[in-house]
């Protein structure tokens, strides 16, 4: 029977050739990693047909021996890379060597700046994978076939990386995938068997398939045998399995780059072998940076599985919880069966057990790079640190782990930097201070100057500000850390309790003086506030508005409000100060209209500070037009 070659010539996604063009023009810096990143899809081929053959034996076909074969010719300037793995088929060349399948990829072109050098990391940051071939090739030719499908349905692929690619059926006797890369001029020296094994020591020793070139032969032509004979050169054997001093960080780096699909160095990593009950080895890796589809529901996430060192499944989610989803690895199971299946892992107690050792494996990681690499962990902050503030809504058994790994901005700094602990917080608390005081807001520069601080300012007590959008949620799943209550200072009584002694007494006494001016305000604001109080908290503010204790605070109501749900309404308490010159003005004036526009201003602007918008800012202008008229008279 003859197979249709059934040639046509297909056009790129438009994302493939954007990619295309910016990887050939920014990463010519590290351009032999291509060889990588070409080795690393050979190696997971491999896995996924020794994976597949589990059940179905016949598709080894007489090849059950699992290699990678890399060759230069120097006369032609090619380099080719084979491997005997799964292989594909027409739909899934077309499918795998002619769009990105990630989510998210046209979003994250869009943050493409032009700049070759910032783009160059976002690259890395997406992952490149195949068409890095371009990098160092004008054309480059895949033939291959998947493992089951006959001889003559074999696939050849070609392009030279620009806007198409065509694509034929040949006869493919042997499964798996050759690519053919037709070296660039300059590049030839890709084609040198010295200079490739000496690539493969440096990227891809730990892959544990054997990565083989042929044998080099020295002395007289005549003595080479007439058939290529092949010699591995790289170790071959799984990394997670050699006992931890045996492996170099650089192999556990090169090791992650492989697992991860990231160009960059991980910050930290943890191996561990556990043995009893369940034995499994576990290699899990912090990222150096975030994945740009970090945030993205449907993103992969998880480790890589594998049963007794065979690749049973990319992305295993079940080993580890949500928020620490950044985590990249593996974990080689000695107890599950070989066609263990999501499903089942879904429901297998044993996999929950894992998981909680795995995420303790992880804090625990987290807290030694905190405690031994500070500036390595501030790294991990700032790319991961949003992340982390969903881990105690999640993982309630780890809740007070979790909050000894969180940073916050703080009074005590001048900047909005998230760098202070909560230890750290709690070694430099005043004496006679048993709370942990925070206050929530939009940004920085909102919080930084708001009323609420003044009263801390004046005692001295430090107060973390929490201005990323998560933080307030974040705030509710915590109630205390290492037996400290967090304390909102926006909402309900501020009780400073001993830190304020002293004070009590006078403040009652005030609050009795001025109960006819806090009635005739409340006269004015009249369903607009829960209640009108004489205010601890101010000492040169005139007032300040302060949440109710079950109140729903401003950034919980615009994340509801942004989402389409109605926030539960809830008033705020203003609290005056009575010291301030314009409550005393405020409480001698006579007038009950111009008292009602002074009140009126007293609190809009109240709600300015604390971040909200005004019902009525037309009328908030019109008032303080009138004032200003009359004292400039
Ligand atoms: N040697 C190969 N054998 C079989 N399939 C392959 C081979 N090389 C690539 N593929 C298929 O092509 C797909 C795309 O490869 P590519 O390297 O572009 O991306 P990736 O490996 O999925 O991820 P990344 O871009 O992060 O490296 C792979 O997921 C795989 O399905």
């Amino acid at each position: 029977m003859t197979v249709d070659a059934h040639k046509e010539t297909l056009g790129f996604q438009t994302e493939v050739k954007q990619l295309l063009h910016l990887m050939i023009h920014s990463m010519y810096s590290n351009k032999e990693i291509f060889l990588r990143e070409l080795i690393s899809n050979a190696s997971d081929a491999s896995d996924k047909l020794r994976f597949e053959a589990i059940a179905k034996p016949e598709l080894l076909e007489n090849e059950p021996n699992l290699r990678i074969r890399i060759s230069g010719d120097e006369a032609a300037k090619t380099l080719t890379i084979e491997d005997n793995g799964i292989g594909m088929s027409r739909a899934e060349v077309i499918e795998n060597l002619g769009t990105i399948a990630k989510s998210g990829t046209a979003a994250f072109m869009q943050q493409l700046t032009g700049d070759q050098k910032k783009d160059s990391h976002l690259i890395g940051q997406f992952g490149v994978g195949f068409y890095s071939a371009f990098i160092v090739a004008d054309k480059v030719e895949v033939f291959t076939r998947r493992a089951g499908l006959k001889a003559e349905e074999g696939v050849r692929w070609e392009s030279s990386g620009e806007g198409e690619f065509t694509i034929e059926t040949v006869d493919k006797p042997e499964r798996g995938t050759r690519i053919v890369l037709h070296l660039k001029a300059a590049e030839s020296e890709f084609a040198d068997g010295w200079r490739l094994r000496s690539i493969i020591k440096k990227y891809s020793d730990h892959i544990s398939l054997p990565i083989e070139l042929p044998k080099q032969h020295f002395g007289e032509e005549a003595d080479k045998p007439a058939e290529t004979e092949w010699e591995s050169v790289n170790r071959a054997s799984a990394l997670w399995t050699r006992p931890r001093t045996e492996v170099k960080d650089e192999e556990y780096q090169e090791f992650y780059k492989h697992v991860a699909h990231d160009f960059e160095n991980p910050l930290s990593w943890s191996h561990n072998k556990v043995e009893g009950k369940l034995e499994y080895t576990s290699l899990l890796y912090v990222p150096g940076r975030a994945p740009f589809d970090l945030y993205q529901r449907e993103a992969p996430r998880g480790l890589k599985l594998y049963v007794q060192r065979v690749f049973i499944m990319d992305d295993a989610e079940q080993f580890l919880p949500l928020y620490l989803r950044f985590i990249k690895g593996v974990v080689d199971s000695n107890d599950l069966s070989l066609n263990v299946s999501r499903e089942i892992l879904q429901k297998d107690p044993a996999i929950d057990s894992m998981k909680s050792a795995l995420t303790k494996r992880v804090l625990d990681m987290l807290e030694k790079l905190a405690k031994n690499e500070p500036e390595k962990y501030a790294e991990f902050w700032k790319a991961f640190g949003s992340v982390m503030k969903e881990g105690p809504a999640e993982d309630f058994a780890n809740r007070e782990k979790i909050a000894g790994l969180l940073r916050f901005a703080s009074t005590a700094n001048n900047d909005d930097s998230e760098s202070v602990s909560l230890d750290t917080y709690l070694e430099r608390m005043s004496e006679g201070q048993d709370k942990i005081y925070y206050l929530t807001g939009e940004r920085y520069s909102q919080v930084k100057n708001s009323p609420h601080l003044e009263i801390f300012r004046k005692k001295n007590i430090e107060v973390l500000l929490l201005t990323d959008r998560i933080d307030e949620w974040l705030m509710s799943h915590l109630s205390e850390y290492q037996g400290k209550q967090f304390v909102d200072i926006a909402r309900g009584d501020l009780d400073l309790g001993k830190l304020e002694e002293e004070d009590k007494q006078a403040q009652e006494e005030v609050a009795k003086a001025k109960e006819d001016l806090l009635k005739r305000i409340k006269g004015v604001l009249g369903e607009e506030v829960d209640a009108v109080k004489v205010s601890h908290r101010l000492t040169d503010s005139p007032a300040v508005l302060v949440i109710n204790e079950d109140g729903m605070g401003l950034q919980m109501r615009k994340i509801l409000e942004a989402t389409g749900q109605k926030a539960p309404e809830s008033k705020p308490i203003l609290e005056v100060n009575p010291t301030h010159p314009l409550l005393e003005k405020l409480d001698a004036e006579q007038d009950e209209e111009r008292f009602a526009d002074l009140t009126r201003i007293l609190f809009d602007q109240a709600a300015l500070a604390a971040g909200e918008a005004l019902q009525d800012p037309g009328s908030y202008v019109r008032r303080l037009n009138a004032l200003l008229v009359e004292l400039s008279k």
